[in-house]
C-alpha cells in the first residue's frame, strides 16, 4: 500500500480542449461544468486572443493601483489566472485577494492551483476563494476589481447594477479592470473581427466542426456589448474614466477609474 495517494490531477494542466470535437446531434448551451474546468486553460488560451498577455498584465497594472491593507477582487476568476498573476506582481502590505466564482468545478480546481502556487513561491498576497454569484454577494471595500472575461456572462438586464456595486465598493484611487469580447455596431467591422477570430482558432488548431458548435453552444449564454456600450454604461454606473489599454481582434480590456 502506497503511504500517500497520488494526487488526482498534475498540477499543471495540458489537458487539451476536444469538448466540441464530435458532431453532436443538438449543441447544448455553454455552462461551466467538470468538463469544461479540466480543460479550460487549454480553451481559454486558443479562443481568447492576447489572453496570456491580459492576464499577465493585470497583474502589472494592478501594482499601480493597490493600496495598503484594501482588497483585490478578482470576479468569475475560474481557475484562478488573474487571482495568480495579482499575487505575483502586487507587494503591497496588508492586501488580500478575494477570488469568486459560482461554478463548483472551477472553484475546487482554483484552490488547487493556489495551493500549488503557495508551495512554489514565499510572500504570496493571502487568498480567499469564494464560491458565490457575484449578483448576490457581500462587498467590502476595494483597491481594485477585475473582471476578466465575466461580465458577458451575466444577465445584459443586470449588468449595470453589478458595474454600480463595484464602483461604491472601490475606494478612491482604485480601478476596475474589466475584459470583453466585443461586438462592433458596424456591421463591415463586425464581420472582419469576427472572421478573423475564426482564422485565430483555426491556427490554435480548432477544425470548422469544433469552432460551429462552440459558436452555438455560447450564444445564448455569452453576450458582448459594443466599446461604447461599455463605455456609457460604465460612466452610468460612476465611473469617471474609461482607458481601454488593449485590443487585440475583438478582445478587449480597459481601466475604469472611479
Ligand atoms: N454570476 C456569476 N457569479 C460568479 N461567477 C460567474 C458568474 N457568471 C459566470 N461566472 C464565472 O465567470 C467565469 C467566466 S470565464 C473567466 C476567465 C477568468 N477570469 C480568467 O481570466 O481565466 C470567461 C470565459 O470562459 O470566456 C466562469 O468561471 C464562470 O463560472
Ligand atoms: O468567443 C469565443 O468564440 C470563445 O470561444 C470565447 C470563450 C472562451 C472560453 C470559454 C467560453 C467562451
Amino acid at each position: 500500500m502506497r503511504a500517500f495517494p497520488a494526487p488526482r490531477r498534475p498540477t499543471v494542466n495540458r489537458q487539451p480542449d476536444q469538448l466540441f470535437a464530435q458532431p453532436l446531434d443538438q449543441v447544448p448551451d455553454f455552462v461551466f461544468n467538470e468538463d469544461v474546468a479540466r480543460v479550460f486553460p487549454d480553451m481559454i488560451k486558443r479562443s481568447v486572443p492576447g489572453y496570456p498577455t491580459i492576464v499577465e498584465n493585470i497583474g502589472v497594472l494592478a501594482g499601480q493601483f493597490a493600496q495598503p491593507n484594501s482588497l483585490l477582487y478578482d470576479l468569475g476568476s475560474s481557475l484562478g489566472a488573474v487571482t495568480q498573476a495579482l499575487r505575483r506582481h502586487v507587494q503591497v502590505e496588508g492586501c488580500r485577494v478575494i477570488a469568486v466564482d459560482n461554478s463548483v468545478a472551477m472553484v475546487e480546481r482554483c484552490r488547487e492551483y493556489l495551493h500549488a502556487q503557495d508551495a512554489m513561491f514565499q510572500e504570496l498576497l493571502p487568498v480567499e476563494v469564494i464560491e458565490a454569484d457575484i449578483l448576490a454577494m457581500q462587498w467590502q471595500p476595494a483597491s481594485l476589481v477585475a473582471m476578466n472575461f465575466t461580465l458577458q456572462f451575466i444577465a445584459p438586464e443586470n449588468r449595470l447594477e453589478l458595474l454600480s456595486r463595484i464602483h461604491r465598493t472601490l475606494l478612491p484611487g482604485g480601478a476596475l479592470i474589466l475584459s470583453e469580447k466585443l461586438r462592433f455596431e458596424d456591421q463591415q467591422q463586425h464581420a472582419l473581427l469576427t472572421d478573423l477570430h475564426v482564422a485565430f482558432k483555426r491556427a490554435n488548431g480548432y477544425s470548422e466542426l469544433e469552432i460551429a458548435q462552440k459558436r452555438s453552444a455560447i450564444e445564448n449564454v455569452m453576450l458582448p456589448d459594443s466599446l461604447e456600450q461599455h463605455r456609457e454604461r460604465l460612466l452610468a454606473a460612476g465611473f469617471s474614466n474609461v482607458v481601454p489599454w488593449f485590443q487585440c481582434l475583438n478582445f478587449a480590456s480597459l481601466v475604469a477609474l472611479p
